[in-house]
């Protein structure tokens, strides 16, 4: 037994010296870099003074113990301070020097461990000075402190390292989200339901993110209750059996009720979606609520609908969880009733003391209890959000899509982009699909083409086919004689659709480099006494439809794409730029080289085009 109890904190020793080592290798390979925040000298002095008080305490303890202590005793506080001081010194270095994506689990394993501990230990000190006859405050008052240090040391380094991590987590799972997002094919974001995408960015990274706020304190709570029963077991084994099956069938029933509130939940959730579409709605369709009293009314009245159904629901899900809560208070206080006022009849050698003993260590671990047990619906609802964002992740990337931001190579200032017997097919279920194609067609550098056709004819289709946005069904598309996947496509062009969005900042545009230009088609579209652009973001674009639609050129200007494709952008312009648009901007287009595409109805300019388009019902006519 002597032999375990020296060969336990040796291994301590041992690991924590292999752990300090790999910390250190790892500052010297700089995937450890100093911690610039919160190191200041005020911070750094607060650190010194409570490892100082902490290890002061823990010696004068140790001490206190040593000369009755026998050799062996005596190797075994020797090392165990020795290890004590060792985690120390691994804590101070993890903590100084940090890594990208740390997840320190079996630190805080043993950071739960300690102050968990050190919380128990202040009743059980406590409990043992009470139940002592008189001169127990000089006795016992080291080991309550060093209870109390080890509880609030403990609880600091861990929170702090568990905020640390939690919030971590929630913003790589946010970064993962957005790339995945902004990786997946058009196809499949166009045709999610509308209010996913911001109800699990919003609501789902929001529950995960409180809940692992709350797991701070599940850890520590956690050890405080181990501790607690094993002291209750020492105390009297028939009542730690007792109380423990109580607590099972506690924790049993709370369990079960979750599980069939977890149902409402899922419902909750899949609300949540339709709430961010009205919100949408409301946003976008405000102008037509506004004037329209009645269409007003009757969408209060479905979001009306869609509130209440919400409300009840999760209602419901919280009433059956409150039950719970409820009936759980009254199974502990059974408990301490039951072993006050039965076990005396039904185990007579029981103490008074003993009985005393329980129900002050029980009436401790209460909270904590009730604490963890109030948590688990939380964690129920992380459950559902965390397999959301996994499924909708999933679903957005199911047709493959880009792996990754990075821009492709756009050096290629000639192209020659091929579609060959390229098709692209709506699915619209039972009501049968539309499709374009299959077509062939070659787009050149300096040509202009002309794309025109009745409405529905498919050309906004054919736009999104050659600028990439769609991967063709069957058929393919290569770019200067070389296959090319639709994802890659847009590193090539630059286009102006017809609902196309103006963001206020020139994203991905050198615009240093291009102040000057940018000034100059200012000019030239008029819109130099209504918009300034500085450091790259415009001053407003709270412009009408056909200024934005011009400040939408300048960008695509600037951006300098070797293929310029324009979707009825002339449509919402007067006849003054409708005329430079078709006359001066796009010839100077194809001077330069580029290939232009536009989707046209305006007859007056079809002289304009080096070749001509005409789609019928999806087909080059
Ligand atoms: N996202 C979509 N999902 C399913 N079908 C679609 C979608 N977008 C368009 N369609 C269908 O494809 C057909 C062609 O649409 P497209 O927008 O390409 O026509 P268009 O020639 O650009 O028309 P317009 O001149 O009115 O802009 C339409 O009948 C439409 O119903």
């Amino acid at each position: 037994m002597s032999a375990l109890w020296i060969a336990l904190p040796a291994l301590a020793i041992v690991g924590t010296i292999i752990n300090i080592i790999w910390v250190l290798r790892g500052v010297r390979r700089k995937t450890r870099v100093r911690e610039k925040k919160g190191s200041t000298a005020a911070a750094a002095a607060v650190q010194a003074i409570f490892a100082t008080v902490f290890y002061g305490w823990l010696g004068y303890c140790m001490t206190r113990l040593w000369d009755d202590a026998a050799v062996t005793e005596k190797i075994v506080l020797g090392e165990a301070y020795a290890a004590f001081v060792l985690f120390g010194v691994y804590l101070w270095l993890t903590s100084a020097y940090s890594k990208k994506k740390d997840r320190p689990y079996g630190t805080m394993l043993l950071l739960s461990i300690a102050s968990g501990f050190g919380n128990a230990s202040m009743i059980f000190v406590v409990n043992a000075a009470i139940a002592g006859n008189g001169n127990f405050s000089t006795e016992l008052l080291p080991y309550f402190v060093l209870g109390m240090l080890a509880f609030v040391c403990g609880q600091k380094l861990l929170r702090s390292r568990l905020i640390r991590m939690t919030n971590g987590i929630v913003y790589d799972k946010r970064m993962e989200v957005l790339s995945v997002v902004l990786n997946a094919p058009y196809a499949n974001v166009e045709a999610m339901e509308r209010g996913k995408i911001e109800a699990c960015l919003n609501n789902d990274t929001e529950t995960v993110s409180s809940f692992a706020n709350r797991m701070v304190s599940v850890g520590t709570w956690s050890v405080t209750i181990i501790a607690g029963f094993t002291y209750l077991a020492v105390l009297s084994l028939p009542g730690f059996l007792f109380s423990l099956a109580v607590v099972i069938a506690a924790s049993g029933a709370f369990f079960g009720i979750l599980r069939s509130a977890n149902r409402l939940w899922e419902q909750t959730r899949d609300i949540q979606n339709v709430f961010f579409k009205f919100i949408h709605d409301l946003i976008y369709g405000f102008k037509e609520l506004y004037l329209n009293r009645r269409k007003a009314f009757d969408f209060r009245d479905d979001m009306e609908q869609s509130c209440a159904s919400y409300r009840d629901k999760r209602s419901q899900a919280e009433v059956k969880v409150a039950n719970v809560v409820v009936i759980g208070d009254l199974l502990f206080a059974s408990v301490i009733g039951t072993v006050v006022f039965a076990f005396p009849h039904l185990l007579p050698g029981i103490g008074n003391g003993e009985l005393r003993s329980f129900v002050f260590v029980f009436l401790y671990m209460a909270g904590p209890l009730t604490s963890i047990l109030n948590t688990l619906p939380d964690l129920f609802q992380a459950r559902i959000s965390w397999r959301r964002i996994r499924k909708f992740t999933e679903e957005l990337s199911e047709l493959g899509g880009r792996t990754d931001l990075e821009p492709g190579s756009k050096e290629a200032a000639e192209v020659m982009l091929r579609l060959e017997q390229a098709v692209y097919e709506y699915s619209r279920g039972s009501e049968g699909s539309f499709s374009v194609g299959p077509i062939d067609y070659e787009f050149r550098s300096g040509e202009l083409v002309f794309v025109i056709g009745g409405n529905g004819s498919g050309k906004s289709t054919l736009a999104k086919l050659v600028t990439g946005l769609y991967e063709p069904n069957a058929g393919r598309i290569t770019l200067n004689g070389e296959p090319i996947g639709a994802g890659a496509i847009g590193d090539y062009v630059s286009t102006i659709f017809s609902d196309a969005y103006l963001f206020d900042r020139l994203y991905g545009i050198d615009f240093e480099a291009k102040a000057e230009e940018a000034r100059h088609y200012l000019q030239v579209l008029g819109l130099h006494d209504k918009v300034a652009i500085e450091g790259g973001r415009f001053s407003t674009t709270r412009l009408s439809t056909g200024q934005r639609k011009r400040l939408a050129l300048l960008v695509s200007y600037l951006d300098d794409k070797p293929i310029c494709l324009f979707d009825e952008w002339a449509a919402d312009q007067d006849p003054e730029y409708r005329e430079y648009f078709y006359t001066a901007l796009l010839p100077e287009l194809r001077s330069k080289g580029k290939c232009v595409i536009v989707i046209t109805h305006d007859d007056r300019y079809f002289g304009m085009a080096d070749k001509l388009i005409k789609l019928e019902m999806g087909k080059i006519a």
